[in-house]
C-alpha cells in the first residue's frame, strides 16, 4: 500500500499534514510517534473514517481514498482500532463471526480456536467478560478470520501486562511469517523494535523520520526520547 501526500481534518482541525509512505507486501511496519502525532488519524484515514482526506492512498493500483469503511474493507484491509471494538453483549463466537469475509484464504474457525486456546475455553462467555488480553485477541482473530491481508492494528499492547504482550508479539510473528502485511500503530517502542522490519516517526502529522530494523535498535534511545517514553 502507498500513501502518497495524505492530510486530514476534523472538521477544520488539521491532524495530517501530507503523509507518504509505503507498506511494503509480507512486511510489520511500525507507526512511532508522541501522542497527538496523527498515527490514529492515518490509519482512520486508510479506514475511510476519517471526515475529510486529500492525496492518495493506493493498494495494489486501487485508489482508496474516498471509498465508505466497508469498500476498504473490501480490498483486503481489516482494522483493529484501539478500543478493539469487542460487543460486550456478544458472545466470543459471535463477536469473531460478525466481520463479513472480504476475500478467500482467511484463518478458518478451528484455526483461530487452536491458535487463541483462552478463546476457544471462553468461546460462550460475553465480550465483556473478556480481560483486556484476551480482547485484544478476540479483535485480531476477528481481521484473520475475515480473510484480509493487510492488517492496521492500532496499539495492540496498551495496557496489557508483558506476558500477554509477548504473546501477541508471537502471534504478529506467526501472521508475517504467513505473508500478511501489518501497519502497526505503537507506543511501546521496545515491543515495536523487536517485531516490526521497519519504523516510521510521525510528529505533528508529518513523517519526519524513517528507520530500518537495525537502525531503530542502535538509535533506540533517541527515538525513544523523541516519542516520549
Ligand atoms: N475526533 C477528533 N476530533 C478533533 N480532533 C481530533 C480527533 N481525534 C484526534 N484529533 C486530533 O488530531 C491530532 C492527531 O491525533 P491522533 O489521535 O491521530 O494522534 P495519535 O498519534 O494517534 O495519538 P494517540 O496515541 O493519543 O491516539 C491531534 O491533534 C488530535 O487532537
Amino acid at each position: 500500500m502507498s500513501l502518497e501526500g495524505v492530510r486530514g481534518w476534523y472538521g477544520p482541525s488539521q491532524a495530517l499534514h501530507g503523509v507518504s509512505l509505503t507498506v511494503r507486501d509480507g512486511e510489520v511496519l511500525a507507526l512511532l510517534g508522541r501522542n497527538g502525532a496523527g498515527k490514529t488519524s492515518l490509519l482512520r484515514a486508510v479506514m475511510g473514517l476519517l471526515p475529510r482526506v486529500d492525496g492518495s492512498i493506493r493498494l495494489r493500483g486501487v485508489e482508496l481514498r474516498g471509498r465508505p469503511p466497508h469498500e476498504v474493507a473490501r480490498q483486503g484491509i481489516g482494522y483493529c482500532p484501539d478500543d478493539r471494538g469487542i460487543y460486550a453483549t456478544l458472545s466470543v463466537q459471535e463477536n469473531l463471526r460478525l466481520p463479513p469475509r472480504v476475500a478467500e484464504g482467511g484463518f478458518d474457525e478451528a484455526e483461530l480456536l487452536a491458535l487463541f486456546p483462552n478463546l476457544a475455553e471462553r468461546a460462550a462467555s460475553a465480550g465483556s467478560h473478556l480481560s483486556g488480553g484476551e480482547q485484544q485477541m478476540l479483535a485480531i482473530a476477528r481481521i484473520l478470520r475475515s480473510g484480509a491481508r493487510l492488517l492496521l492494528l492500532d496499539e495492540p499492547t496498551e495496557g496489557l501486562a508483558p506476558v500477554i504482550v509477548e504473546r501477541i508479539g508471537a502471534l504478529l510473528r506467526r501472521v508475517r511469517e504467513r505473508g500478511y502485511t501489518v501497519l502497526l500503530v505503537e507506543q511501546n517502542l521496545g515491543f515495536a523494535a523487536a517485531l516490526a522490519d521497519r519504523h516510521v516517526l510521525l510528529e505533528s502529522g508529518r513523517v519526519v523520520a524513517a528507520y530500518d530494523g537495525e537502525a531503530l535498535r542502535r538509535d533506540f534511545s533517541a527515538v525513544a526520547a523523541r516519542i516520549g517514553v
